[in-house]
């Protein structure tokens, strides 16, 4: 299969050409830094990092980028190797002198203020799609844009559904019965069982709009989410406090990142083929498409291959029409959400 794009584009992978005639080096070789600390990025507030310790949430340390990092981008759920003083004491700062390649990325998009698509969050297993049932009423176009953005990056998908006690789930559950799709329904007076069961001892992204009841939810899943919300915004005055993103220790080990301000994802650089891989028994039938073919059908692409492959028994219709929902996500305009 096609390497998967999201890490040939991922920005934070800019690489210096070097030159060709072989020129001396002009610095001494870098120090291998092999007593280096492992650690977890969970927390970025103007260039200092909150870093956990081998990932235990009960060591943290602060610390800030080794100027040999170059342009790479260090952000939430990055696995990094630390220098210095990793006391953790209230004055120690360490630095980052390596960032581990990534398993998984989150992109937002590009806004007013910073016209790139940047990762947000790295190395998420889960993307935990939280919408509400009513009030705010759910989106479809916003929970395709974050499928796209979920099977895009390499994260799983998870669909969360929220205000169970306003709505029943079945039209929604209808809409998304032809995705692999896992769904957890929750309502305020009852305990999140279901979802902490697929939280547990793992890292997950989670999404929403606002009002969907996310903070409800995250202050169920971790106790101490209140004084590490509160904690956060203390120290972080100002505007960036409400979009930085934060990875909050689980109970049961794991962690949930939540994302406020993140209203939608950077999905300019997915291809079709990426949305493709996320539906194995239609991936086969664009072998025989035209080249560039976006697999949308008519009439954008006519002689799109999938037809045929569905016409003669493999996938269903139901799923072809599923995936091309997904592929317009990606092309569609973000105020259609
Ligand atoms: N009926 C009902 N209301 C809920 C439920 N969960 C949350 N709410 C209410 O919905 C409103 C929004 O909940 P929040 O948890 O603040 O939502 P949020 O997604 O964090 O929103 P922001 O803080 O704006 O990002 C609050 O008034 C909650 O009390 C639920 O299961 N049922
Ligand atoms: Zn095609």
């Amino acid at each position: 299969m096609k390497q998967r794009s999201w890490r040939e584009l991922d920005e934070s992978d800019v690489r210096v050409r070097p030159g060709r005639r072989g020129s001396r080096p002009r610095t001494k070789r870098r120090p291998e830094h092999a007593d280096a600390a492992a650690a977890l990025v969970i927390g970025v507030d103007r260039g200092r990092y909150t870093c956990a310790l081998d990932g235990d949430p009960h060591r943290r340390v602060t610390a800030m980028r080794a100027r040999e990092l170059g342009r790479k981008s260090v952000v939430i759920g990055d696995e990094v190797s630390l220098v210095g003083d990793v006391s953790g004491e209230p004055d120690a700062l360490a630095r980052i002198v390596r960032i581990s390649a990534r398993r998984s990325v989150l992109r937002r998009t590009a806004d007013d203020t910073d016209p790139f698509e940047r990762v947000v969050v790295a190395n998420a297993e889960q993307l935990v799609i939280v919408t509400s049932l009513a009030d705010p009423p759910p989106r479809p176009g916003f929970i395709d844009r974050c499928l796209v953005a979920a099977y895009a990056g390499g994260l799983r998908p998870l669909l969360c559904l929220t205000k169970s006690d306003l709505a029943g789930a079945d039209d929604l559950l209808e809409l998304y019965a032809n995705l692999d799709l896992p769904v957890v329904v929750t309502r305020f007076d009852s305990e999140p069982d279901a979802l902490r069961a697929r939280l547990d001892g793992r890292v997950s992204a989670l999404v929403g709009h606002s009002g969907v009841g996310k903070s409800t939810l995250v202050n169920k899943l971790v106790p101490e989410a209140d004084r590490a919300t509160g904690a956060v915004s203390a120290i972080g005055k100002g505007r960036h406090t409400s979009t930085s993103a934060v990875a909050l220790p689980l109970p049961g080990g794991g962690w949930v990142v939540d994302t406020p301000g993140i209203r939608s994802f950077g999905l300019a650089h997915v291809t079709p083929d990426d949305v493709l891989a996320a539906f194995p028994d239609l991936a086969e039938g664009v072998e025989d498409c035209p080249p560039h073919c976006g697999h949308l059908g008519a009439p954008e692409d006519p002689d799109c291959g999938l037809d045929e492959w569905v016409a003669e028994g493999h996938g269903t219709p139901r799923r072809l029409a599923s995936l091309r929902r997904l592929l317009h996500s990606r092309t569609g305009r973000e105020d259609q959400d």
